[in-house]
């Protein structure tokens, strides 16, 4: 029996099983097993064409795994609650499910190259990103005028919550094509929230961004569990990985290598020379 005092058990909300992709003749991801705690930040480090993206590919419904499994828990929110009125269900297989089928679970996901709408206003994409989820423009025109007003007043309103969210309120009118790299990186966050995710998958949102954007989205990370939101970070440079996550898995060659805390996965990493930490000669 549980001691009176003791944290309750951690609930998955990610579970892969030997999953592995070819592409072509290569192996793209090899057998890779993990399993995510919901609430948590899950980073997958590893170096350039380690099988980080198509892992993201498989969750998502781009592309499909040649073997294995992917279990995801989704949340189904009770009405006019939020976290804490959120009830888990039973796993659902996200393997074979289309990229709508799965976003409409309640998984989002932001791109390395970032697919923003660039002639649209910051404001615009965010909406789209919103309106998708509420059921998009068919479903609009089966309702009453009035609550069609009020959907769009609300979809507007959320839009700019996440605009502020991201820091990108002053920019709301300003054409996505228009901003600089670090502001469209921010922004496909913003849009990725308004589908109000339970995970959201991070394809190395800080690559190439300035100092500044880079601090910030390792605040960000912590933000997004404090809203509930489980995130799933794929990310090149293990310093930042280490930094913000909760438990670490190192791909190498479409395998897992390494997987553990941050602390546990540093020791690895430093001993097999791949990891300086912060501060560190030479960096
Ligand atoms: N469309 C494709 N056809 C064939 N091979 C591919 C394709 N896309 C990716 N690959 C290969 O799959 C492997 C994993 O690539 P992936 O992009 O998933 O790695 P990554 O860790 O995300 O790397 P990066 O950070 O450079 O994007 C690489 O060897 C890559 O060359």
């Amino acid at each position: 029996m549980p001691a009176p005092n003791s944290a309750p058990p951690p609930r998955p909300i990610l579970d892969l099983a030997g999953l592995t992709l070819r592409l072509g003749g290569l192996t793209s991801l090899a057998d890779v097993s993990l399993r995510q705690q919901r609430g948590t930040v899950l980073a997958i480090v590893g170096p350039n064409g380690a099988g980080k993206t198509s892992l993201l590919d498989c969750l998502t419904g781009i592309r499909r795994p040649s073997r294995g499994s992917a279990h995801f828990w989704p949340t189904r929110r009770v009405r006019g609650a939020e976290g804490a009125g959120a009830e888990a269900r039973g796993p659902v297989e996200l393997v074979g499910r289309s990229a709508p089928a799965v976003a409409r679970l309640g998984i989002a996901r932001t791109f390395q190259e970032t697919r923003l709408f660039d002639q649209l206003t910051a404001l615009d994409n965010v909406r789209v990103g919103i309106e998708a989820k509420a059921g998009g423009g068919t479903w609009r025109a089966l309702l009453p005028r009035s609550r069609e007003r009020r959907e769009i007043r609300a979809a507007r309103s959320a839009a700019w919550d996440l605009l502020e969210f991201v820091g990108l309120a002053d920019r709301a009118g300003d054409r996505a094509a228009c901003l600089p790299h670090g502001a469209r990186r921010r922004l496909e966050i913003a849009r990725a929230l308004g589908t109000r995710p339970s995970l959201l998958l991070l394809d190395e949102p800080a690559a190439g961004v300035t100092a500044v954007d880079r601090a910030w989205f390792a605040g960000l990370v912590g933000q997004l569990q404090a809203r509930g939101v489980s995130v799933l970070l794929a990310e090149h440079d293990p310093r930042l990985a280490l930094a913000v996550a909760d438990a670490v898995v190192v791909l190498e060659a479409g395998a897992v290598v390494a997987a553990g805390t941050p602390a546990e996965v540093g020791a690895s990493l430093a001993g097999l020379g791949a990891y300086r930490a912060p501060g560190a000669a030479g960096r």
